[in-house]
């Protein structure tokens, strides 16, 4: 068999930017950038701009997720194209600015590579988060991560959902790139959590960098966890939650989930199973921040994706 080599060409990638404060109360991401803009010796390499920017400044004071609504779902077309005027919610304002700055959205002006750090109350481990399966450039820089942090691992998820994807803030760059790390309570930082994260960054960056110094990556596979869906907790017709999280599923993140296996655990101690077809993987088991979005896991399926090999075309 012959085998194919392809290898295609990509422009350089020389902007990128590290956000974190996206969510105010998701400590990790907060620290690091506070930390990288009073000295930002870590995160300079060779060649890169790279800027570390607290998204949510007014969140991040109040140590809360946001002040009037989530900024990681507000860079809608819509939201972005509003006129300014004075009494939008903070976060759309917000959205608009970070969309001057690091965007426009779309655009070949916006900026090539955007990290968003975040923090999770599951047990997710390290993951990273994409939203397009066709972003090769992505893919192969979540390939050196992964190989680059190995024996630890770092799981990927994939949300190019048609209904469940939404407007993030690092998606006004051409490459958007989440880091989502846990277990970590909100406001509190753990230094497990905090290194894994640094890790993941300064991979990043190493990456980018060899690859506008014209290093080649063959093309590789990437095991992703695809959203398929989501669960919401069983509620009564006030809205208010009946049961929580079944024990055998607290923690279990990407562990298989199979028709009939628990899932929730009513008040007064019933068993609730999983009804559905085919074996998943539930992520964001249990994070606080999403009961207000009726979401108690989300459901994944995993699925091996194809990145071309890629070079730096000015080389
Ligand atoms: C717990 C949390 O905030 N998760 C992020 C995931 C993401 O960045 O896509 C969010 O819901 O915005
Ligand atoms: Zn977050």
């Amino acid at each position: 068999m012959i085998s194919c080599h392809s290898i295609v060409n990509l422009p350089e990638a020389r902007k990128v930017a590290i956000f974190g404060g996206t969510h105010g109360n998701e400590m990790s991401g907060v620290t690091l950038v506070n930390l990288w803009i009073n000295n930002g010796a870590e995160v300079q390499r060779s060649g890169l701009t790279v800027k570390p920017y607290i998204t949510n400044p007014r969140a991040v004071e109040k140590c809360t997720r946001y002040v009037d609504t989530d900024l990681n779902r507000a860079f809608t077309t819509d939201n972005l194209s509003l006129p300014r005027i004075e009494d939008l919610p903070y976060e759309v304002r917000r959205a608009q600015e970070i969309n001057e700055t690091f965007g426009p959205k779309g655009s070949s002006d916006a900026y090539d590579v955007i990290v968003d750090l975040h923090n999770t109350t599951s047990n997710m481990g390290c993951t990273l988060i994409l939203e397009c399966s066709k972003d090769h450039f992505s893919l192969q820089m979540v390939n050196f991560i992964k190989q680059s942090i190995a024996p630890a691992s770092c799981s990927v998820l994939l949300n190019e959902h048609p209904l469940l994807h939404y407007s993030t803030s690092r998606s006004v760059g051409k490459h958007p790139i989440g880091v989502e790390v846990g277990p970590q309570p909100q406001g509190v930082l753990r230094s497990d959590i905090f290194e894994a994260m640094r890790a993941v960054v300064n991979h990043g960056l190493d990456f980018i960098e060899l690859f506008n110094g014209g290093m080649e990556f063959e093309p590789c596979t990437v095991d992703v966890y695809r959203v398929s869906g989501n669960m919401d907790y069983p509620r009564d017709k006030k809205g208010n939650i009946t049961a929580m999280i079944h024990p055998n599923l607290q923690d279990s993140d990407w562990v298989p989930l199979n028709p009939g296996d628990p899932v929730f655990q009513t008040f007064d101690g019933r068993t609730i199973n999983y009804e559905g077809e085919s074996t998943v993987y539930p992520t964001f088991i249990n994070e606080a921040a999403y009961y207000e979005k009726q979401q108690a896991f989300v459901i994944t399926r995993k699925e091996t994706l194809k990145a071309n090999g890629i070079r730096a075309s000015n080389i």
